[in-house]
C-alpha cells in the first residue's frame, strides 16, 4: 500500500482536518492543528507531505522518525502538531487494513470505561454553577474552569478573592459531590500563582493546570512543595523531550499531552509511559474536534495512568460546530454516567461526513483567540 495524497480541511469552530489517501482506498483521518494558527500547521502538513507520498503507511514509527528529524529543524507546536494530524491518520489507516481498532494495535484494552470531564464558564468564569448542574444532571460529576481572569504580574487582594470566590461558590452550591480542575491557563505568574494555590487550598480542587507557563516549569516542584493539589500540565509541551525534563524535577502530577499538538499517538503513548515511570497521571488535553477526542480515547484505553479525558462538548469555544457535528457514527461517543467507552470500529472509529466537512471547509473563518491587556496597558496572557 502506498500514500498517495494528503488533503487539509480548516473548519467551523476552529479545527482542521487532515485526509490521507491511498493507492488501495483506505483513508485515514487526522485532526492536525493549533488554534488560532491553522494557515501554520497546514503549510507544515503539506511540507512534510512531501515524506509521506509514495511510503507505505504501515511504516508509522520510520515516517515519525523521518518527519521528526529529517529537516534538522524540530519540536515546537507547528511542526509538532502537523506530525500529529499526520501520525493520526497513518494509525486510522493500518487499523482499518488489518480490522481492528487502534487501542488493540497498542497493545488492547487495560480499563473499560475513561471518565470524562466538561468545561464551564467560559473565559470569564462567574456563574458556573448552572452549567455545572446541568450536567450534572446527565452524569458529569468533574469539571473543569478557569481558575481566574487577567492576573497581573504584581496584583491585589481583591483579584485573588474574586477568584478564589469562583471556587467558594462551586463547593457553596455543589458540595462535594463533585470534583472540579481550575485552569490558570497560563495567565498567572510564579509570585502570583503562590498567593492565589495559597488561598485556594481550602476549596479542595481536584487539580490546578498551568499554574505558571510551561516555560516556567521550573516552578511546578516548588508550587507543589507548598501545595497539596496536585499540579497539571502538558498542552502546551510538545514532545517527549518537552516532557522528560518536566518529569525528572518533580511536582507534575497529571500530564496533559495534547494528541493534536503532541506529535499524535506515536508520541503521546510514550509520553505516557514516561509519565507512568514518575507516577504521574496522564489526562490528555483535548478541547478540540472528534478526530482528536478519538485518538485520546485510543491511547486512554491503552495506558495504565490514564485517569482524565477532556472533550469539548459545550466548550466556550465551540461557536459554529460543536464537537459532533462531522461525525457519522455520533453513538460511539455516547458518555453514559460522565464515562467514555472504547472506540471498535476498525482504525480511530471515527466515521466522518466527508461531505458536510468539505462544505463547511469553504470560506471557513480563521480563528484567533483575544487579545487581552492589563489595565496599563501592557498586553496579558488569555
Ligand atoms: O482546554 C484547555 O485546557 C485549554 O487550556 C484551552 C486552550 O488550550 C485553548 O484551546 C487554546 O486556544
Ligand atoms: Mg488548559
Amino acid at each position: 500500500m502506498k500514500v498517495t495524497k494528503l488533503t487539509t480541511y480548516r473548519l467551523p469552530p476552529r479545527w482542521m482536518f487532515l485526509k490521507i489517501e491511498t493507492d488501495e482506498g483506505i483513508v485515514g483521518w487526522g485532526e492536525p492543528v493549533i488554534e488560532g494558527r491553522a494557515k501554520s500547521v497546514e503549510a507544515a502538513v503539506h511540507e512534510l507531505g512531501e515524506y509521506v507520498i509514495g511510503k507505505d503507511p504501515a511504516r508509522i514509527n520510520d515516517i515519525w522518525q523521518t518527519l521528526y528529524r529529517a529537516g534538522f529543524y524540530r519540536g515546537g507546536p507547528i511542526l509538532m502538531s502537523a506530525i500529529a494530524g499526520i501520525d493520526q491518520a497513518l494509525w486510522d489507516i493500518k487499523g482499518k487494513a488489518l480490522g481492528v481498532p487502534v487501542y488493540q494495535l497498542l497493545g488492547g484494552l487495560v480499563r473499560d470505561r475513561i471518565k470524562a470531564y466538561s468545561w464551564v464558564g467560559g473565559d470569564r468564569p462567574a456563574d458556573v454553577i448552572d452549567g455545572m448542574k446541568k450536567l450534572a444532571a446527565i452524569g458529569f460529576d468533574t469539571f473543569k474552569l478557569n481558575g481566574c481572569e487577567e492576573m497581573g504580574l504584581l496584583d491585589n487582594s481583591r483579584k485573588v478573592d474574586a477568584a478564589v470566590a469562583v471556587a467558594a461558590q462551586v463547593r457553596e452550591a455543589m458540595g462535594y459531590d463533585i470534583e472540579f480542575g481550575l485552569d490558570f491557563h497560563g495567565r498567572v505568574n510564579a509570585p502570583m500563582a503562590k498567593v492565589l494555590i495559597k488561598e485556594l487550598e481550602p476549596y479542595r480542587p481536584l487539580f490546578i493546570e498551568e499554574p505558571v507557563l510551561a516555560e516556567q516549569a521550573e516552578y511546578y516542584p516548588r508550587l507543589a512543595a507548598q501545595t497539596s493539589i496536585p499540579i497539571a500540565a502538558g498542552e502546551r509541551m510538545f514532545s517527549r523531550f518537552d516532557f522528560k525534563r518536566v518529569l525528572a524535577n518533580g511536582g507534575l502530577s497529571i500530564a496533559q499531552p495534547d494528541l493534536s499538538h503532541a506529535g499524535g499517538i506515536t508520541e503521546c503513548m510514550k509520553i505516557a509511559s514516561m509519565a507512568e515511570a514518575y507516577d504521574v497521571t496522564l489526562a490528555p488535553h483535548c478541547p478540540l474536534g472528534p478526530i482528536a477526542l478519538a485518538s485520546c480515547l485510543h491511547v486512554d484505553f491503552a495506558s495504565y495512568n490514564a485517569v482524565l479525558q477532556e472533550q469539548s462538548m459545550g466548550i466556550h469555544y465551540n461557536k459554529g460546530a460543536e464537537l459532533l457535528d462531522y461525525v457519522v457514527n455520533k453513538e460511539d461517543f455516547t458518555m453514559n454516567d460522565g464515562y467514555f467507552y472504547p472506540l471498535n470500529k476498525p482504525g480511530l472509529g471515527v466515521e466522518i461526513n466527508e461531505e458536510l466537512v468539505i462544505e463547511r471547509s469553504k470560506n471557513t473563518a480563521d480563528w484567533r483567540n483575544p487579545v487581552w491587556r492589563y489595565p496599563d496597558g501592557s498586553v496579558a496572557e488569555w
